[in-house]
């Protein structure tokens, strides 16, 4: 199985270190614009290889598309990060215009791919893949509730001092600091609601601080996230080429679920060999739907500004 994974930068070459490190593609190849660098890249993580025993080839190439052909998965995070102070929002005007141009490319190369959208402002730019490449809607999926969820668990698991893969909670909504939705009354610790053991007013600080969860990274680092970002897109790319089925909260274009249409927004989705197999269809309180609708609005604002690409 071969991946593509545009944009060497710090989100692409961890993703491209995961998938190789766990054996997940026989082939990744790793495309940047910088002359060189993911050619760079490529051959620091290959000489990883035969010490920690994994045989995937990695690959780097700058710019030349020929070289991604027949690729099963294209993820693109080619783009630019925000800085302390800044919104995801902020960078559609440079994102844009990458991310349109990148999906095209893969395209011509890599005809019956499914796109795995990371870049930023994420909703926005899967619904711009979407429109810009004509795909049918299985095959563009948009990364960043794999991500939301993973660090609600690791908030939930602080919170409660208990191991991380006894939790289980999800993230819904836009990608955005306050778009997102942790879903607190259906987290559980082994299957019991982890209301039993947190307060209203720690599982809302558990919600905080997962919203901002992103900005409190680009704070710390100076520049956005990479190491669970990267790792959960080598999640995501695992349930699709190992068609694992997962439950995986993704931003995928909704035809009259959740109440919205027209729209690229995270919901639980099934992803298998097909890419998006299934929305499921949680059933939401009132609260929780009026967040989403909420949610959904701010999503739907940032689209508009779309209309000078697409
Ligand atoms: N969806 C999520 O959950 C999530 C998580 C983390 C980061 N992000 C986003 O992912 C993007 C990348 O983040 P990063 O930290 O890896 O940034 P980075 O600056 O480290 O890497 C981006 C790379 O993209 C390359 N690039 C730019 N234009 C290109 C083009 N036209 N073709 C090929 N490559 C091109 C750059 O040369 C650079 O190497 C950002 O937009 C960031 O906001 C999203
Ligand atoms: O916070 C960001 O800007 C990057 C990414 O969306 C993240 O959540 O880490």
């Amino acid at each position: 199985m071969k991946v593509t994974i545009v944009g060497a930068g710090n989100v692409g070459a961890t993703c491209a270190d995961v998938i190789a490190y766990r054996g997940i593609a026989s082939e990744v190849v790793l495309l940047d614009i910088k002359e060189g660098f993911a050619e760079g890249k490529a051959l620091d993580i290959m000489q990883c290889a035969s010490n920690t025993g994994f045989n995937t080839r990695v690959v780097g190439v700058t710019n030349d598309y020929s070289k991604t052909a027949g690729s099963d998965v294209v993820v693109i995070t080619s783009g630019i990060p925000r800085k302390p102070g800044m919104t995801r929002e902020e960078l559609i005007g440079i994102n844009a215009g990458i991310v349109k141009s990148v999906s095209e490319s893969v395209l011509q190369y890599s005809p019956n791919t499914i796109i795995v959208v990371v870049s930023n402002p994420m909703d926005t730019m899967t619904y711009l893949a979407l429109k810009a490449t004509g795909l049918p809607k299985n095959r563009i999926i948009g990364m960043g509730g794999a991500l939301d969820s993973a660090r609600f668990k690791t908030y939930l698991s602080l919170a409660l001092d208990k191991p991380v893969n006894d939790i289980k909670g999800m993230v819904i909504g836009g990608h955005g600091d306050t778009t997102m939705i942790p879903l607190t009354r259906l987290a559980s610790y082994n299957g019991v609601p982890v209301s039993q053991f947190l307060t209203d007013e720690a599982l809302g600080q558990v919600a905080a601080d997962t919203m901002v969860g992103g900005a409190t990274l680009t704070k710390l680092l100076g520049t956005s996230a990479w190491y669970a970002p990267g790792a959960s897109v080598a999640y995501l790319v695992d349930s699709i080429l190992n068609d694992q089925k997962k439950m995986i909260p993704c931003s995928v274009f909704l035809e009259g679920e959740y109440g919205q249409d027209d729209i690229c927004i995270g919901v639980p989705c099934i992803i298998g060999k097909n890419g998006v197999e299934q929305i499921v269809d949680v059933e939401l309180n009132d609260g929780e739907k009026e967040l989403f609708a909420k949610s959904a609005a701010a999503v739907r604002t940032m689209n508009e500004a779309l209309s000078n690409v697409l």
